[in-house]
């Protein structure tokens, strides 16, 4: 407290203002709804809405790094789905999952933040990207897919949005609420993703292989990433159907080269077994030398994986490791924290201080002399090439390169490549050293060049001679290559969709994201007049490598005339022309959007494609379509519609609340060869779906509600760690049948039980602090309880050798803190818990006793527990309003031959018992 004697009034007053100033501060904060900080983590701002809640920005306190708080309502079904697989991956291609903290009603993941955020966003501003740059992001991806099913786990929803962009501008896969495991699973039923990435096999509601899915749909992005468009896309879902299961993909010459179409072709092949495997895929001439690299990569990183050998290795780990103790922090804990993947405060604190040490110690020690080496080759080769490449207007084919080729070689090779590219002034930083980098862009060479200088000033003349010589050059080349980009532009010749200045234009994407460098490369719009000219936009745009290295001498003018015209999509002549919007701009959607549709994944206004641009150069809008959906299960949903009312509390559909679908037009000249099947469909695809909505899952009937309930939850139950998969298969034969419950429903049974069967048949002591109880004790708490899976199976063997013992109940009714959850020193004990003092199963030989319970009059808190020893009897424990904790036991006749009455057993007070009854 101030001492307020003995100063002036004045500054009395001002004592007075700053206490009441700071208590108003701090009462403000007590009371406020708006959510400024989770955990560990300072909420800064909102950056996305996702169908079951919003992603922020955030700051890790400790760390003081950023994070994305992704948040859920725990009653998504598919977030225990995401959490569960996601905390598995660690991969430089996926988001890492830092930590999860669950509150009474959320769940809140804290992820890697990214903020070149989606690739959709990226290839939407940008309409189409560069043919090398399209590889290697394709191999990223590539990898990151293998990589997931090298762990046993399919993606189920691979889509450009689901692939974001991190700070250097490289791909990482997110969203894992549709994966699954599939070891123990080999064909799937539950139908899931978002339509126009769809494997046929799916549309047609076959069960399928789940990894083929996920081949094809990898098809659908790579086919979006060059031509801007989808393979399969029509304003009717239907006809986007039929088409998946029908139609070949509009292979656009111009657009797609020869290797790319090859590959295209293979994933998209319309029989899964022709598809090819991730390493194959990786191994394809189109992607090299990305693809290779990133194989190379990806096996490295699972063999390591493999062999547990990943954590508190580095020399790193365990300097960070020691200061830690140092500090007075339990690193025993954290520890065990990271290699149970507990994703708890731990792990986050853990991980994020990792990422801090990686970063600060690249920035103390920059691999010099690999940067300086790397720039030295570029440079020279260079300088060699822009005197000779340039000059002859023509780049040198792609060299072939094997797996084992060494990045120095790679940059070696294939400098000539990247120098005469346009700078892809992605923004490669220091701490990306996990991710290798087949080439340079410009921009990194400049930055290694300039970070080589810096940091090594004693290099030779003539070293220095050639580096000058080699920003010269290239500055002249640029500025050579502006004029003629920008010059048709101020001639008032060429009309760029780039800024706002075109009439009808996609308004330019405000973004501070890495894409936006990107655009240099392959969306320019480039009037070309002259062959001189064209020689320098070669150079320049790399979007054009692929079409040009094919050509040879004698035809590359005409040739890469011919290409640029239509790549770059520009119009020669002196007119105006506006690039078509390939990627149909959709209006980006939350759950409240999509309710409005009526065919569920696609808003069915029929708009046209693309913009109709007038002579007079006028673009009519866009057309907003909303985005294409993720759906799980929507075939059990649609065929098996008089289930939907057999779910009271989270059916949201009766079959009256069929809407019929807008996209079948009675009468109109809907192509016969599918008009029988839309009507088949009618139920199916007209029904307004909220996407991922509890009733999706929990409506299903029979063998296709047991699909997607084991799709849901079976996985969640048997899958244990990559590392341990072998053991997944032994396990899941015993519960696959077993559905764990979701978050904030009424879960069907945790009994509460101090001994339990190990899955080697011994008798294995658990905790008896776990579960329910747990669980309820604090708002914040970590969501990894770690009962593992086994731990359930042994529950039902036990429960299954003690037949005619009673079932335990689960819910509670307030147990937490009102010491009604404490249990045997030996844990030697069983409970059956009430729900809102309702019994949905009622313990065999308590019925009465349950009677009189519910017949209580203001109890808190019903706790009923019986000791597991053969014979015993269920004894209640209650909470009265007046917070007591009060006992109610039956009284045994002394024949032993039943219950007599009830006795008020205030014994824990020190009351006599009294007799209820
Ligand atoms: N790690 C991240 N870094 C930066 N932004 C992110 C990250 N994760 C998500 N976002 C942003 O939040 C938005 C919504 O996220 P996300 O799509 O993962 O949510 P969701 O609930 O899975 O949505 P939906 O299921 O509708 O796809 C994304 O569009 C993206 O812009």
């Amino acid at each position: 407290m101030v001492n307020l004697t003995g100063s002036s009034k004045v500054e009395q007053n001002n004592i007075k203002s700053i206490i009441g100033s700071s208590y108003n501060r701090l009462y403000s904060q007590f009371t406020s709804d708006e959510l400024t900080e989770v955990g560990n983590y300072k909420i800064l701002k909102q950056i996305g809405e996702g169908s079951f809640g919003k992603v922020y920005l955030a700051l890790h306190r400790p760390t003081h790094r950023k994070v994305c708080l992704k948040t859920s309502d725990k009653n998504d079904p598919n977030i225990v789905r995401e959490v569960f697989y996601h905390r598995q991956f660690d991969f430089p291609y996926i988001t890492k999952l830092y930590e999860v903290i669950v509150t009474e009603t959320k769940v809140w993941m804290a992820l890697e933040y990214c903020p070149g955020k989606e690739l959709y966003d990226h290839l939407l501003s940008l309409h189409r990207i560069s043919l090398l740059e399209c590889g290697e992001l394709f191999a990223q991806i590539s990898g990151a897919v293998y990589y997931a099913h090298s762990m046993h786990c399919v993606h189920r929803d691979l889509k450009l949005e689901n692939i974001l962009l991190d700070k250097n501008g490289n791909a990482k896969l997110t969203d894992f609420g549709f994966t699954r495991e599939c070891m123990t699973k080999t064909t799937l039923e539950t139908v899931c993703g978002t339509t126009v990435y769809m494997a046929p096999e799916l549309i047609e509601r076959k069960t399928y292989d789940g990894f083929k899915i996920d081949i094809w749909s990898l098809g659908v992005i790579l086919y979006t990433l060059i031509t801007g468009s989808l393979p399969f896309d029509d304003d009717d879902e239907v006809k986007t159907k039929w088409k998946i299961v029908n139609e070949e993909p509009n292979y656009d010459s111009k657009l797609i080269p020869d290797d790319a179409k090859d590959l295209i072709s293979r994933l998209l092949a319309k029989n899964p077994k022709e598809r090819p495997s991730l390493p194959q895929v990786l191994h394809h001439q189109f992607l090299q030398p990305y693809g290779s690299v990133v194989l190379d990569q990806t096996e490295k990183t699972l063999s390591r994986q493999r062999s547990g050998g990943t954590h508190f290795k580095s020399k790193l780990e365990r300097r960070l490791l020691k200061r830690l103790k140092q500090s007075g922090l339990d690193t025993l804990a954290i520890k065990q924290s990271i290699l149970k993947r507990k994703c708890d405060s731990l792990s986050g604190l853990w991980l994020l201080l990792l990422a801090q040490e990686k970063k600060q110690e690249t920035c103390k020690y920059p691999k010099r002399s690999k940067s300086v080496l790397s720039v030295k080759k570029v440079i020279d080769n260079a300088t060699h090439n822009d005197d000779s490449n340039i000059d002859s207007g023509m780049l040198k084919p792609p060299l072939e390169l094997s797996r084992a080729t060494s990045l120095s070689k790679m940059l070696n090779k294939g400098s000539d490549i990247v120098t005469s590219m346009t700078p892809v002034s992605r923004k490669k930083s220091k701490d990306s050293t996990k991710i290798l980098r087949p080439t340079l862009s410009k921009a990194s060479t400049q930055r290694a060049y300039t970070q080589s200088m810096v940091n090594s000033p004693r290099k030779s003349n003539n070293f220095l001679q050639k580096v000058s010589s080699f920003f010269k050059s290239k500055k002249n080349l640029n500025n050579n290559m502006n004029n003629n980009i920008y010059s048709g532009t101020r001639e008032g010749s060429v009309a760029s969709t780039k800024g706002a200045s075109i009439p009808g234009s996609f308004p330019k994407k405000k973004s501070n994201s890495p894409q936006k460098s990107r655009t240099d490369v392959g969306a320019d719009f480039i009037k070309i007049n002259s062959k001189e000219s064209l020689k320098n936009n070669l150079v320049g745009t790399a979007a054009l490598q692929k079409a040009t290295i094919l050509l040879d001498n004698n035809e590359v003018s005409e040739k890469a005339m011919e290409s640029t015209n239509t790549t770059t999509g520009l119009l020669l002549n002196e007119s105006i022309r506006i690039e078509e919007p390939r990627l149909k701009r959709f209006k980006s959607s939350i759950s409240s959007d999509i309710s409005q549709t009526s065919t569920g994944n696609y808003d069915s206004e029929s708009v046209e494609n693309s913009r109709s641009v007038s002579l007079d150069g006028k673009v009519s809008p866009p057309p907003i379509r909303t985005r294409p959906l993720s759906e799980i299960s929507q075939i059990s949903n649609d065929t098996y519609t008089s289930e939907y009312s057999t779910d009271g509390n989270n059916s949201s559909f009766k079959i009256s609340d069929t809407i019929k679908p807008s996209y079948i037009r009675k009468g109109s000249e809907n192509t016969s060869q599918y008009s029988a099947s839309s009507e088949k469909m009618t139920n199916g695809y007209g029904r307004k779906f909220v996407r991922r909505d509890l009733s999706i899952i929990s409506t299903a009937s029979s063998a296709s509600e047991r699909s997607s309930r084991t799709d849901s939850f079976y996985d969640i139950t048997t899958a244990s760690p990559a590392i341990n998969a072998e053991n997944r298969g032994s396990r899941s034969n015993n519960s696959k049948e077993s559905v764990l419950p979701r978050f904030g429903t009424q879960r069907p049974w945790t009994g509460k039980r101090a001994y339990a069967t190990s899955r080697h048949g011994k008798t294995a002591r658990r905790s008896s602090k776990r579960g329910q109880f747990k669980i309820q004790s604090s708002n914040t708490d970590s969501i990894i309880q770690e009962v593992s899976s086994s731990e359930e199976e042994d529950h039902n063997v036990l429960d299954k050798k003690r037949t005619g013992l009673p079932t335990p109940v689960l819910q509670n009714k307030g147990l937490a803190g009102n010491g009604l959850d404490e249990h045997d020193e030996d844990g030697d004990d069983e409970y059956a818990i009430h729900t809102d003092g309702e019994f949905s199963v009622k313990p065999q030989y308590s019925d009465e006793l349950i009677d009189k319970q519910n017949s209580l009059s203001n109890v808190k808190a019903v706790a009923t527990k019986r000791s597991l020893s053969e014979g015993s009897n269920w004894s209640s424990k209650y909470l009265d309003s007046d917070g007591n904790r009060q006992r109610i036991s039956p009284m045994v006749e002394e024949n032993g031959e039943g219950s007599v009455g009830y006795v008020a057993d205030s014994s824990v007070d020190g009351e006599e018992p009294k007799l209820l009854l």
